[in-house]
Parts: structure tokens; C-alpha cells; sequence
């Protein structure tokens, strides 16, 4: 598979494999990677964890409606947002009318195992229970599962949900 019709847009709650995932689907699709997440640092010159705390969420969430714009004027790209941009109204209606959306579903219970490798990068994980982390998960799942595609990640490695995702594209368009 070559060329899809619109652009990609990845979702899902953080640390779901949406960067992870998106790298090895663009490869996959021959389509140009773009991180929303890489693109606020980059462009702040400042990692998120220093944006929350100097600007707090409402600034982050900001520079996120703003890059989000920007960068989704480009064509053929494999899109990765953060976890919180699809809750962002104007970004959820945008990626719903323009691009291909596609949530990837992780059940909670293999989530929950990879939470030391995020907490400390994910402000929104710091100093919250699993308890906590919980309710902020199924709070999210109802904005996600508006998605046009689910997919469910299991317990697949990185490069068979990429895999995963091709085929089922694929298959949408036969
Ligand atoms: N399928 C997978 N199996 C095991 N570990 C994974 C898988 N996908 C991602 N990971 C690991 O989980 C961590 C988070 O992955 P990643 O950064 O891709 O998540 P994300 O969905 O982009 O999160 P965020 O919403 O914060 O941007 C990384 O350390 C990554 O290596
Ligand atoms: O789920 C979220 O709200 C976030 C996820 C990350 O990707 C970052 O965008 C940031 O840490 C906030
Ligand atoms: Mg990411």
C-alpha cells in the first residue's frame, strides 16, 4: 500500500503506543511522520513536563490547538496527537472531517504494567493513584471511541499493531 486518501491521525490515551506505532506505520506506508507532542517541545524549546509547569495544562493545551492547526494543513502524513488533544473540541472536529482517525485501544490492565516508563515524562501521571489513572482512562474512552477505526492493541508488539492497522485499512478500502 502506497498513498492513503486523507491523513492519518493517531489516538488514544497516553502511552497507548500512538509515537511508538506511528513511526513503524509510516514506514510501512511510505507517508511522512509527524508528532504533535515532539513538535510543542520543539517548537518551545522546552520539554512538556517545564510547559505544565511554567504555563500550566491550560498553556499546553493551548500551544497544542495552535501546532495542531499548523501542522495539519500538510497532506500525507501519519499523525500522532497527545493523549489529551482528541478531548481538545475543535481538534476532535477537525481530525474527524479531514483525516482518517484511528484509536488504539489498550485494555487497562497492560497499560497499568507500562506506567514506570511513563510517569515521568506525563505530568497528568504524576502524584495520581492507579485509581485515579483509572478514572482519567475511562473518562477519555467515550472521546476516543468516536474514532472512525479501533484498534486493539493487545498485547502486540509495536511493529504487528502497525501491521495491524495496514491490513485493516487495507481491507476497508477492498
Ligand atoms: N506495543 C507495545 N508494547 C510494549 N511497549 C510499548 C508498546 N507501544 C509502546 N510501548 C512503550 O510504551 C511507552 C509509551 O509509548 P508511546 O510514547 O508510543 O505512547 P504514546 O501513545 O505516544 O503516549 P503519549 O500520549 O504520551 O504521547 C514507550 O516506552 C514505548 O516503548
Ligand atoms: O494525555 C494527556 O493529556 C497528555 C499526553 C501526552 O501525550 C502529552 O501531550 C501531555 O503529557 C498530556
Ligand atoms: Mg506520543
Amino acid at each position: 500500500m502506497s498513498k492513503v486518501e486523507r491523513n492519518i491521525v493517531l489516538i488514544g490515551f497516553m502511552g497507548a503506543g500512538k509515537t511508538t506505532v506511528g513511526k513503524e506505520l509510516s514506514r510501512i506506508l511510505g507517508l511522512r511522520f509527524v508528532d504533535l507532542d515532539q513538535a510543542i517541545e520543539e517548537e518551545a524549546n522546552q520539554t512538556i513536563q517545564t510547559i505544565f509547569k511554567t504555563e500550566g495544562e491550560s498553556g499546553f493545551r493551548k500551544r497544542e490547538r495552535s501546532l495542531f492547526h499548523k501542522l495539519s494543513k500538510q497532506s500525507d502524513i501519519i499523525f500522532s496527537l497527545g493523549g489529551g488533544a482528541f478531548l481538545q473540541e475543535e481538534i476532535q472536529a477537525a481530525c474527524l472531517t479531514d483525516s482518517l482517525v484511528i484509536f488504539l485501544d489498550i485494555d487497562f490492565s497492560i497499560w497499568s504494567e507500562r506506567i514506570p516508563l511513563l510517569q515521568k515524562d506525563r505530568p497528568l501521571l504524576q502524584q495520581k493513584s492507579l485509581e485515579e489513572m483509572k478514572e482519567l482512562y475511562t473518562s477519555r474512552k467515550q472521546s476516543y471511541s468516536k474514532a472512525h477505526l479501533i484498534i486493539q492493541t493487545g498485547r502486540l508488539t509495536p511493529p504487528q499493531t502497525a501491521e495491524k492497522i495496514a491490513k485493516t485499512i487495507h481491507h476497508a478500502k477492498a
